[in-house]
Formats: C-alpha cells, sequence, structure tokens
C-alpha cells in the first residue's frame, strides 16, 4: 500500500466515526459534569493508560495543570503514568497490573475523579484502577472503543468512541478529550470573570 492510498482509507474510517460521535453527547454531558463537580468541590483528577492512552492521559492533565485554550486557575490533574519509579516499584514489586491502581489507593479521595483511557476497554491495568476508584468512593470515567470492554463496570460514565480500531478509537478519544477542556474552560474562565466583577 502507498502512503497516499493509507491515507485515503485512514480519511475515510477517521470520517465514519466521526460522523457517529454526537450519539455520545448525553454521555459527554455527563462525563464534564461530573468532572466539573469535581474541580469545583476541591477535588482533582487521576489519568491512566497504555501506550498512545498514556500519552492521552498526559495530554489531558496537562491542559488542567498547564492551560488549555483560555485563561483561567491552574487546576489540579495528575497523570498517573509518569513517575518512573512508582510504575517501576509497583510494576517489579506487585504487577504490571497494579501500576494505576495502587496509585489511585494512595491519591484518590471521595472528591476526586479517575480517568481510565483504553481502547480495548479491557487493560487490566486500568480497570483495576477504576475498580479502586469507586472502592475509594472517587468517581470514574472510562473512555474505549465502541465494543465497551470490562472498564463499563466500574465507571459511572462511559464514553465508546464509535470505532473498533485502535488508532481511530485514540483519534476520537483525543477529540472528547478536547470538548471536556473546552467545557472546563468555560466554566473556569467564567470564574475568572465573576471574581474580577
Ligand atoms: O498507540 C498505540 C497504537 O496506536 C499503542 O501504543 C497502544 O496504545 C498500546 O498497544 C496499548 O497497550 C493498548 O492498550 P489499550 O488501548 O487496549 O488499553
Ligand atoms: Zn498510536
Amino acid at each position: 500500500m502507498s502512503a497516499a492510498s493509507n491515507l485515503l482509507t485512514y480519511v475515510e474510517r477517521h470520517r465514519a466515526a466521526l460522523d457517529r460521535l454526537a450519539d455520545l453527547s448525553p454521555n459527554v454531558e455527563r462525563a464534564a459534569t461530573l468532572l466539573l463537580e469535581a474541580l469545583r468541590g476541591g477535588g482533582k483528577l487521576l489519568t491512566c493508560g497504555n501506550g498512545g492512552s498514556a500519552a492521552d492521559a498526559q495530554h489531558f492533565a496537562a491542559e488542567l495543570t498547564g492551560r488549555y485554550r483560555r485563561e483561567r486557575r491552574p487546576l489540579p490533574a495528575i497523570a498517573l503514568t509518569t513517575d518512573s519509579s512508582a510504575l517501576t516499584c509497583i510494576g517489579n514489586d506487585y504487577a504490571f497490573a497494579d501500576v494505576f491502581s495502587r496509585q489511585v489507593e494512595a491519591l484518590a479521595g471521595e472528591r476526586d475523579v479517575v480517568v481510565g483511557i483504553t481502547t480495548s476497554g479491557n487493560s487490566e491495568n486500568v480497570v483495576r484502577a477504576l475498580a479502586a476508584a469507586k472502592a475509594r468512593g472517587a468517581r470514574a470515567v472510562a473512555l474505549c472503543g465502541e465494543r465497551g470492554g470490562r472498564v463499563e463496570e466500574f465507571a459511572d460514565v462511559t464514553l465508546k468512541a464509535p470505532s473498533a480500531l485502535t488508532a481511530h478509537t485514540q483519534e476520537m478519544h483525543i477529540l472528547l478529550i478536547h470538548v471536556l477542556c473546552e467545557t472546563i474552560d468555560d466554566a473556569f474562565v467564567d470564574e475568572r470573570i465573576a471574581e474580577q466583577a
């Protein structure tokens, strides 16, 4: 296959997923409400995922602690994918399946939200992270593919990207994350305007 023909295939498949993304509106609204409740109530976001989804988890957290598009106060979010000492200690002394859940047990409280990103919906370490969130009384949001997966069992809200392919599921995930960031900006930019008034 030439790169040009791959490009056409990818554009077609990306567009097919994109065309169905608006079906997620009710759950996007629910996820945003949950995140805003947490952030307004003094809670934080803990994000996790593997491979490309680890990058998404970090991207999401950085949009909050740094900035997304508009000026607002920094917001508390931690990607559980970045501390190589914690990841290697937990992976080595316990199991790779525990690398996120053990951090959730250490860091999550009732006001927090754990966001698990997995295209298969079944990565054991993400499933356990969401289970640990529930056990600690925190909320859980899952981003996965159209087939759902075991994460659904523990998530308060599941955003199922309308694709069964990893690449396009990831592409939809980053779009959804940006939509959530835009909505968080909306809420906290208003807070800033209210403070200045
Ligand atoms: O980015 C990619 C493929 O596009 C890979 O790194 C991919 O994220 C990894 O294979 C992950 O381990 C897949 O895990 P998951 O999405 O099923 O939870
Ligand atoms: Zn990738």
